[in-house]
């Protein structure tokens, strides 16, 4: 693959796949993402955003296709990434039996990082993701969100260029959610590059741009406005009564991609290639043209339109 051409960007992937057996976890995954910017994944559990990421970060061989993180040909220089990259797995991957500031020495080790600079390093970190006061406690004990700020510390120590998250984020409330996402846009500005995984809309909404993926394919990507432009679906909301038995008709129209109750209101995503969305539902339902409203798509109608989550 020439880089060359291209040298801000930090992945490159082409038609990337990794089959297990029969099935297609990752089916030819095509990646150009950008140095220096928030990209993510998102997708339903099981459509392939763990397995892509593990091949990515070298630790996982993919079945065909090629991949260049950082310069670097995977997975045959997989060893000089690993220091040049860190990942956060799904799982908490600490000791839980070790306090949270051995876990960060127990890190420090592993990266060569020793003395006085491994001293300022930890000392650095536990101020950055406020876990002073808990530096003696084990991380057995901590709360969700505390463990997950060990974590990005753990992440982090060895100041990687990339920075892989997979689904940081599901065990921890919107608060803690939103305090982590604004720290990874002070890493980005210091000049980490991030490659996130979630089934977040709104998380996904965060990101510089995103691909959509489902059973191992790529349906969608750019940035959230991108895709919000270039949904092939009208929105379009109805405040009327009986929604239940609206919903009903409506989903058996074969140019209706889907209906979702929201309170009062019944959000309809009608195909673009119906041209009238308001005549359309006129024509089909007996409610008043001033029931219905065109709205702005948000990124989870992209989401529905552009995958088999459709229809419910
Ligand atoms: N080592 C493996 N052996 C067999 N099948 C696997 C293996 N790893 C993953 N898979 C399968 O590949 C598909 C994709 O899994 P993957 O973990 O990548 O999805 P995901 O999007 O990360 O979902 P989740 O969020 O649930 O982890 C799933 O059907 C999974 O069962």
């Amino acid at each position: 693959m020439n880089t060359d051409a291209m040298p801000d960007l930090v992945i490159q992937a082409k038609q990337l796949s990794r089959h297990f057996g029969e099935l297609k976890a990752i089916d030819k995954l095509d990646l150009n993402i950008d140095k220096n910017r928030i990209y993510g994944f998102l997708g339903p559990n099981g459509c392939g955003k763990t397995t892509a990421i593990r091949m990515l970060t070298g630790l996982l061989k993919p079945t065909s296709g090629e991949i260049q993180v950082l310069g670097l040909s995977l997975p045959k220089d997989a060893e000089k990434l690993r220091l040049r990259m860190g990942y956060m797995t799904q799982k908490f991957s600490l000791y839980n039996d070790l306090t949270v500031k051995e876990n960060l020495q127990f890190i420090a080790k592993i990266y060569g990082i020793s003395g006085t600079a491994q001293k300022s390093r930890i000392d650095e970190l536990l101020s950055i993701y406020g876990l002073n006061q808990k530096q003696q406690q084990l991380a057995a004990s901590m709360s969700g969100g505390q463990r997950q700020r060990l974590a990005l510390a753990a992440a982090t120590l060895h100041k990687p260029d990339l920075l892989f998250l997979d689904e940081p984020t599901s065990a921890v409330d919107p608060e803690n959610r939103r305090e982590f996402w604004e720290q990874l846009f002070d890493l980005c500005d210091q000049g980490t590059s991030i490659l996130v995984s979630t089934h977040y809309m709104d998380e996904a909404e965060r990101c510089h741009k995103l691909a959509i993926l489902e059973d191992g394919v790529k349906r969608a990507d750019g940035t959230p406005e991108q895709l919000m432009n270039n949904i092939a679906a009208h929105v379009v909301e109805i405040e009327a009564e009986g929604l239940r038995h609206l919903k009903q008709q409506l989903v058996t129209l074969p140019d209706i991609v889907t209906a979702a109750q929201l309170g009062a209101r019944l959000r309809v995503l009608i195909k673009n290639t119906v041209s009238d969305p308001i005549g359309f539902l006129e024509h089909h339902t007996d409610i008043e043209s001033n029931k219905f409203t065109i709205v702005r798509p948000s990124l989870e109608d992209v989401f529905i339109a552009c995958t088999g989550s459709s229809r419910q």
